[in-house]
C-alpha cells in the first residue's frame, strides 16, 4: 500500500438493521472499513451478504442505522447525492458480469455513459487501460464469449475501475473457477490494492483465497441475522469464542 493514505475509515456501517417486506434480514450490523483494506463478508447462504452488499451501494433503503461511504451519507441521500457517492464506487457481481451480445469495449462503457459526459474517444481510451491493469490489453473488441471464465471476471473487474473508484465491491469473484485462475484473481485484487490503493469489500467463501486476500473479515449468521465474528482470518482461526467460526477457519467437519 505504499504512498497511499492509510487508516482512514472509508466505509463505517452503524446499527443496521435491514427487511425484506416485515421479513427481518440484518439486525445491529456494526462495522468498518479503512482505506486500502481487503475487506471479506462471509457467512452461510441466505444470511444476508448479498443484501449487505446491496444497502451498502444504496439499492435498498435499511429500515434503520447509518451507512457513510467515505463521509458521504448513504442512507439520507437524495438521487443527485447518491450518484456522486456511486462515483467513488465499482462492483463487479457475480451474475451481473459481462453483457454477452456486446464487445468488451461496449461493456466497459457502460459505467462512463451512466456516470460520465466523456467523449466515446476518451471512454475507449480509459477502457484500454483498465484492460491493461487487468492483464487483458487488446481484448476491447472480443465478445465475452471470447474469453475464458477467468478472463470474463478479470474485464468485469476492469468495467468496476472504469471510474478510479476508491471502494471495489465484488461479489463471489472466483465463483465456478478453478483452484489457480481463482488464485491468479486473488493476485489481481492484492495487486490493484498495492498499487492504486483501492479498497476492497469481498463476498467470498473460499478459504483459500480468505487467508491469502483479506486483512478482515466479518462473518454473518442467518440464525442471529447478525455479526457472529470480526478480525482477521488467523485470530478468527485462534481465537474466536465462537466454534463454528474457529472450525469453518480450521476446514474441520462438523461433528455429528
Ligand atoms: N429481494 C428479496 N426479497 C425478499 N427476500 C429476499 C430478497 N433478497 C434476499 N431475500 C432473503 O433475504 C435473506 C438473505 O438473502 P441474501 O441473498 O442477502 O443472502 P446471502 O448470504 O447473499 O446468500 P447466498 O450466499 O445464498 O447468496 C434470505 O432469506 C433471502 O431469501
Amino acid at each position: 500500500m505504499a504512498g497511499h493514505e492509510q487508516g482512514k475509515e472509508i466505509i463505517r456501517v452503524r446499527a443496521l438493521d435491514a427487511a425484506y417486506g416485515g421479513k427481518s434480514v440484518l439486525k445491529g450490523i456494526d462495522f468498518s472499513v479503512q482505506q486500502g483494506e481487503v475487506f471479506v463478508i462471509l457467512g452461510g447462504s441466505g444470511s444476508g451478504k448479498s443484501t449487505l452488499l446491496k444497502h451498502i451501494i444504496g439499492l435498498y433503503k435499511p429500515t434503520s442505522g447509518e451507512i457513510l461511504i467515505d463521509g458521504d451519507d448513504m442512507v439520507s441521500a437524495d438521487e443527485t447525492m447518491r450518484k456522486r457517492i456511486l462515483g467513488k464506487i465499482g462492483v463487479s457481481y457475480q451474475s451481473g458480469a459481462l453483457f454477452g451480445s456486446m464487445t468488451v469495449q461496449e461493456n466497459m462503457r457502460l459505467p462512463m455513459e451512466e456516470f460520465t459526459r466523456l467523449p466515446r474517444e476518451a471512454m475507449d481510451f480509459i477502457a484500454c487501460i483498465k484492460l491493461a491493469l487487468v492483464g487483458l490489453a487488446g481484448t476491447n473488441q472480443l465478445m465475452p464469449s471470447e474469453l475464458s471464465g477467468g478472463m470474463q471476471k478479470r474485464a468485469a473487474i476492469a468495467r468496476a475501475l472504469a471510474l478510479d473508484p476508491k471502494i471495489v465491491f465484488l461479489d463471489e469473484p472466483s465463483a465456478g473457477l478453478d483452484p489457480i485462475t481463482s488464485a491468479g484473481l486473488d493476485q489481481l485484487i492484492l495487486r490493484l490494492r498495492d498499487s492504486l490503493g483501492i479498497t476492497f469489500v469481498v463476498v467470498t467463501h473460499e478459504l483459500p483465497s480468505i487467508y491469502t486476500i483479506a486483512d478482515r473479515v466479518i462473518m454473518l449468521s442467518s440464525e442471529t441475522k447478525s455479526i457472529v465474528a470480526q478480525g482477521t482470518p488467523r485470530d478468527l482461526r485462534d481465537s474466536s469464542d465462537n466454534e463454528w467460526v474457529r472450525r469453518f477457519f480450521k476446514r474441520e467437519p462438523e461433528q455429528t
